[in-house]
């Protein structure tokens, strides 16, 4: 068999993170995948000055295309600063040559473009080629919903696992020690896609659990804008605890209802279940928002505008998604915290209505 040729589609914040170990790990295992290049669609920008710089260094990069800072200084300036990526890692701005001749696709950008580039991908990949989604979302068409390792292997009709876990992308891509899960659909692809991103301090275990695995990213995020919302009110730990459990609960209780044969472990057992729960809830982007949603009392969209630099929020869009998705199937009754943040972020619902009814 020859040597995979990895691409990674995205090049956000965890993007550019993955890149840098997927990089590094194609040489390491240099005869299980091609080392040469790898490389990483970026969709083009140019760098405005609302890098976080000293006011000297503004002049550098102003202007430039995020693509040539990438492949001049191997560094992402926006989305993840003060990181080096190995100078395998080449930024391509067109999509279909980032994705020609790869065998291994891993697909890692935040869930509202995924769909704009399948309309460009369908068809034009390679036929042995095999994916992983990083995305944490789910896709909902009335009372239709979908992982999107599902979507991206119906699409484009090869085989696509995904990968969750409890990834600050900012601890990650220093080395801080941490713990992800791989749902694989065969054994075989779970082996090869912890040998592109295993490290001695991000630890990637296998199971056979894609929707599970996938799942949890999701649906996670949702608990984690209740978390910010708690943060806000200043309501304190225990207040926070409680909705971790409480939003865990409602997570296992939505993949048991809806999809056949997740697994248990991965609510428990694996990173991508209580794990990513606890670390979104402490640190993410979704928490600080949401935080901030109650505090200075600034839409969702404003707030990321402001506090992101261009990063993208999953929470509330997720929420909407599953609101959707319960509503018609006349099921909201039984998720009152999915439900209550989605009436919050979406609906003006007063925020001290979150715990009401729980
Ligand atoms: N950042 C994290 O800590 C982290 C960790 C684990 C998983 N994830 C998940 O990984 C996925 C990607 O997140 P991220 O942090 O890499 O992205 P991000 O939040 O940093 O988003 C910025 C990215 O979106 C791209 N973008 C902006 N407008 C676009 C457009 N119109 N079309 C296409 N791309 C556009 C930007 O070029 C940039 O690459 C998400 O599903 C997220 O939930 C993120
Ligand atoms: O920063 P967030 O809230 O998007 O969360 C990032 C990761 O998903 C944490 O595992």
């Amino acid at each position: 068999m020859g040597k995979e040729r990895v691409a990674i589609i995205g090049s956000g914040n965890w993007g550019s993170a993955i890149a840098k170990l997927a990089g590094n790990n194609v040489k390491k295992h240099s005869d299980a995948f091609d080392d040469s290049r790898v490389p990483m669609w970026v969709f083009e920008e140019d760098l405005d000055i609302r890098v976080d710089l000293p006011p000297f260094a503004l002049v550098q990069y102003e202007g430039r295309k995020l693509t040539e800072i990438i492949n001049t200084d191997h560094e992402n300036k926006k989305y993840l600063p003060d990181v080096r990526l190995s100078e395998n890692i080449v930024a391509v701005p067109d999509l279909l040559e980032a994705v020609k001749g790869a065998t291994a696709l891993v697909f890692v950008m935040p869930h509202q473009f995924l769909n704009k580039c399948l309309d460009q991908l369908e068809g034009k990949v390679e036929k042995n080629a095999k994916a992983i989604s990083l995305i944490k979302g789910v896709g909902v068409e009335g009372s239709d919903i979908h992982v999107f390792a599902d979507v991206i292997q119906d699409r484009l009709g090869i085989s696509t696992s995904a990968l969750s876990g409890a990834n600050i992308a900012n601890e990650v891509a220093i080395d801080r020690f941490s713990e992800t899960t791989v749902g694989y659909r065969t054994e075989e692809e779970g082996q090869m896609w912890q040998k592109l991103f295993q490290t001695p301090h991000f630890k990637v275990q296998l199971i056979d659990d894609v929707a599970g695995v996938s799942l949890c990213g999701a649906l996670k995020n949702i608990v984690a804008v209740a978390a910010g919302f708690i943060d806000g009110l200043e309501y304190g730990n225990n207040s926070k605890a409680a909705i971790m459990r409480i939003g865990l609960l409602e997570m296992k209780h939505f993949c048991q209802e809806f999809f056949d044969d997740v697994k248990e472990e991965s609510f428990l057992q694996e990173s991508a279940g209580v794990a990513d729960v606890i670390t979104s809830c402490l640190g993410g982007r979704n928490r600080k928002c949401a935080e901030a949603f109650v505090k200075q009392k600034k839409p969702f969209d404003e707030l990321e505008r402001d506090m992101l630099n261009g990063q993208k929020l999953q929470g509330i869009h997720t929420a909407k998604d599953v609101h959707i998705f319960l509503k018609a199937r006349d099921r909201l009754g039984a998720y009152p915290l999915f439900d209550k943040v989605y009436h919050i972020s979406w609906e003006g619902l007063p925020v001290e209505k979150l715990t009401e009814g729980l």
